[in-house]
């Protein structure tokens, strides 16, 4: 039985004040994590203040992203180190916004999944979508590709950790959700090409997460999807009272 995890992704928004008034607006409204898990990922920034604030909550405090070395000559990176020795437990790697505006190759993603494990932290790692794929003959192959390469030199017991998202970039910000087919296919996909690549007892555990405006309207038929292991919330995740309702769906 698999855990939903709902998870907020801020981006570059709020400041370090809002995000603290979120935590205390947030605190005991969260659901028991055996039942549903809950994460913010939040810019580098904010992150010492959101862990000393979030004391005693089940949230989860995730980076929007890490560099693939832990320290050295690397001028303006995050070390995945120094987010783990912080006490930040996931981190997102392979977003679409940082493949498009960072040019980030599957490969760097691949070292990121790698510099994530050996600090200790779980990559959510991000599957891209765009329109112009998604209309294309080798639409399906560009996802497999993503997750294949992503866990390239990845091991089974690694494997079970991680957490995937299916983040279609025509859908991201755009107010244009993926119908529920869409997303359950997208993540079902994903969920394959884990068996194949390792077992289907390890597909079997893994979370998938849909991701691309999603809201309180539509997030109950969106996690409602066999396949479908919670969502990975951007806009929706930036008000205290939105995200607390994708948050407690199974309580509705
Ligand atoms: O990481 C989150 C996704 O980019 C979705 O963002 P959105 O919910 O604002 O479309």
């Amino acid at each position: 039985m698999r855990i939903p995890f709902v998870a907020g992704n801020w981006k570059m928004n709020l400041s370090v004040e809002e995000a603290v008034n979120f935590l205390e607006t947030i605190k005991g409204q969260l659901p028991d994590p055996k039942v549903t898990e809950t994460c913010i990922a939040a810019s580098p920034l904010f992150l010492e203040s959101m862990i000393k604030h979030n004391n005693g909550s089940p949230l989860v405090i995730a980076a929007e992203n890490c560099f693939y070395e832990d320290e050295g000559a690397y001028t303006g990176e995050t070390s995945p180190k120094a987010l783990s020795e912080m006490g930040v437990t996931h981190v997102i790697i392979g977003h679409s916004e940082r493949r498009k505006y960072f040019n980030e190759t599957d490969d760097i993603i691949n070292k990121k999944v790698h510099a994530a494990f050996r600090n200790h932290l779980t990559p959510i790692i991000c599957c891209d979508e765009t329109m112009s794929r998604r209309q294309s003959a080798d639409r399906i192959s560009w996802v497999v590709s993503q997750v294949t390469n992503a866990l390239k030199s990845v091991t089974a017991d690694q494997a079970k950790n991680i957490i995937l998202a299916y983040e279609p970039s025509w859908a991201i910000g755009s107010g244009k959700t993926a119908s529920t087919d869409e997303a359950e296919e997208g993540c079902y996909l994903i969920r394959q090409t884990v068996a194949d690549l390792y077992s289907d007892e390890i597909a079997n555990e893994i979370r998938v997460l849909y991701g691309g405006s999603v809201n309180d309207d539509n997030a109950d038929d969106i996690l409602a999807q066999i396949d479908i292991d919670g969502v990975l919330a951007g806009g929706a995740s930036l008000k205290a009272d939105s995200f607390l309702k994708l948050a407690n769906f199974l309580q509705k």
